[in-house]
């Protein structure tokens, strides 16, 4: 069941490719307006290319001359909302796709049963869609979904419209859902991506701008995107020597290549820029990426002495509390970094909008290579 998709359309400035091997679960993550919901319109038939081919398990969707319609493709497409057909019953819902297919009333509400099962929804057979909480409809519209037995599940922000508190377990309850599924999902959350996702696209105005298996490509982003999305601080401009960077706007920041990260986080590497260049080369575009726990926060008259190499004069933007931590968005020139204090820090060093601070982040927790 592998997909393969490449299209573009000139008005939208779309033009990417996406494949997903057989069994495989690829997240698509991008800011609004970066064609995410483009490209599962074009996988589902509900968009046409100007230029393009699909291609799922050996059955062409679209080319240049041919065009399979919307219900022929084999392809489910899962949106925010449930979107359930009021007028019917659950179990008359979920079986509307065996229906539709050729099976017989009776196969097909054995099937509808059989797929409520799979989503723990039994016992919500009867109910009409008005009668469900908005996890329960999300349930009963992945059943539905299952039931046309998709070759390509597409899954548009499924947990989008769900109170926070039935999110976790629709996500445990997919994650079994997509083990052994071709999917693709779109997703604005990390922990979607970890969870359900082998691999990772990201995609900004219409292109793919990174893509790579999930837990490395969240841990070492290329992309501003994803790099906020896993929660880091990401820095770009251009390599100067080992683990070293010119930031426009910021001046020279000091960091490991990522294979001394490990060893400096064993305490073995003591400064950066010890090590050939691995991979890159001066002048080349490189990132600085690091935690915002990483970052200390200091008033200027009280920057420890010994002169830390990553010192940044900022300006605090924002403070927001976040758990047990106080965020601090803090601009430094063209660049905004954060910081995660404890509150008795932050209360500490008296912290508001406008407070003229020096941000310190230790060599060895930046990490800097090849964008
Ligand atoms: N019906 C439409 N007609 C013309 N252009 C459109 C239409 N829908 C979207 N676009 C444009 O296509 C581009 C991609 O939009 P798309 O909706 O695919 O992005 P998205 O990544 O899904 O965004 P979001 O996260 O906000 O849903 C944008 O420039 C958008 O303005």
């Amino acid at each position: 069941m592998s997909f393969r998709l490449e299209a573009a359309i000139g008005e939208r400035g779309f033009d990417a490719a996406l494949e997903v091997q057989d069994g495989e679960t690829v997240a698509v993550l991008g800011p609004n307006g970066a064609g995410k919901s483009t490209l599962f319109a074009l996988a589902a038939g509900l968009l046409r290319a100007d230029s393009g081919r699909a291609v799922l398990d050996g059955r062409v969707l679209f080319d240049d001359g041919a065009w399979v319609p919307p219900h022929a493709r084999g392809v489910a497409l899962l949106a925010q909302e449930p979107l359930l057909f009021p007028h019917l019953n659950v179990v008359d819902n979920v079986a509307f796709g065996p229906r539709a297919s050729g099976a017989s009333r009776r196969a097909a509400r054995a099937a509808a049963e059989r797929w409520l099962g799979e989503v723990d929804a039994v016992e919500l057979a009867e109910r009409r869609p008005a009668q469900l909480s908005g996890g329960q409809a999300q349930r009963v519209a992945i059943a539905r979904a299952l039931a046309a037995e998709p070759q390509l599940l597409l899954l548009d922000e499924p947990f989008a419209a769900l109170d926070v508190a039935v999110a976790p377990a629709l996500r445990r309850l997919l994650r079994r859902v997509l083990a052994e599924r071709t999917a693709v999902l779109i997703t604005h959350e990390a922990l979607d991506a970890h969870m359900l996702a082998d691999r990772v696209v990201v995609l900004e105005a219409g292109r793919v701008v990174e893509e790579g298996p999930t837990a490395e490509l969240l841990e070492r982003p290329r992309s501003r995107f994803a790099a906020g999305l896993a929660g880091l601080n990401f820095l770009e401009g251009r390599t100067m020597a080992p683990g070293r960077l010119r930031v426009e706007g910021l001046g020279e920041v000091f960091g490991v290549e990522p294979s001394e990260t490990e060893a400096a986080e064993e305490g073995e590497v003591g400064l950066a820029g010890e090590v050939a260049l691995a991979g890159e080369r001066a002048g080349e575009e490189a990132v600085a990426v690091f935690r915002p726990a990483d970052v200390s926060v200091y008033r200027p008259s009280e920057v420890p002495h010994g002169s830390p190499r990553n010192a940044w004069r900022a300006v605090i933007e924002e403070l927001e509390p976040r758990g047990p931590q106080v965020r601090v968005h803090a601009a430094a020139l063209r660049t905004t970094i954060v910081a995660d204090l404890t509150p008795a820090a932050a209360a500490e060093l008296d912290l508001g909008p406008g407070s003229a601070v020096v941000l310190v982040a230790k060599a060895a927790a930046v990490t800097v290579y090849s964008a």
